[in-house]
């Protein structure tokens, strides 16, 4: 599984302990270590725009590069909101980890968004690794996937 991950200046340092994480993961040959993480950036903590980072993440999940991504800003709302406006792309901004499960189960979201200036490191991992390690339920839910993946696709239908 290739995971995306960028970030603004205002996530950078969350962006970091989530790596830290995975490598964790890969030294204790975890499942969640099998993961190949490929950080978009950005790569210090110098001011930048966090449009171009969630676009480059979802783009490249879109494109089919990655199977999912991960976005963090300060708040995790703009680059959510960025990541949200490439076709394809179920980004989900979570807060706890019941949210981070239901957005896999439910939602089959492709991308999860944090926020560094809202979430504490330990809990944005527990987010991580909730999120990480649900799949996702088909059934009923799937059928509204489907839905949410028609909108804005092919003109409006309203
Ligand atoms: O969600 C955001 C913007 O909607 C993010 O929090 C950004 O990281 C934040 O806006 C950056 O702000 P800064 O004052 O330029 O550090």
């Amino acid at each position: 599984m290739k995971i995306a991950i960028g970030s603004d200046h205002g996530g950078f340092r969350l962006k970091k302990e989530i790596l830290a994480f995975f490598q964790a993961q890969k030294e204790a040959d975890a499942k969640l270590g099998q993961a190949e993480i490929i950080d978009l950036g950005t790569y210090s903590e110098a001011s930048v725009d966090y449009p171009d980072f969630g676009e480059a993440v979802a783009r490249g999940v879109a494109q089919g590069e990655y199977q999912y991504g991960i976005v963090v800003c300060g708040t995790g709302i703009g680059i959510s909101i960025a990541a949200n406006k490439v076709q394809g792309i179920r980004c989900a901004l979570c807060h706890e980890t019941f949210s981070a499960r239901m957005a896999r189960e439910h939602n089959d979201a492709n991308i999860l968004a944090l926020g560094e200036r809202v979430t504490g490191p330990g809990l944005a991992i527990d987010i991580v690794n909730a999120f990480f390690t649900t799949e996702f339920a088909g059934e009923r839910h799937a059928r509204r996937v489907d839905k949410l993946n028609k909108i804005g696709k092919s003109g409006c239908s309203c």
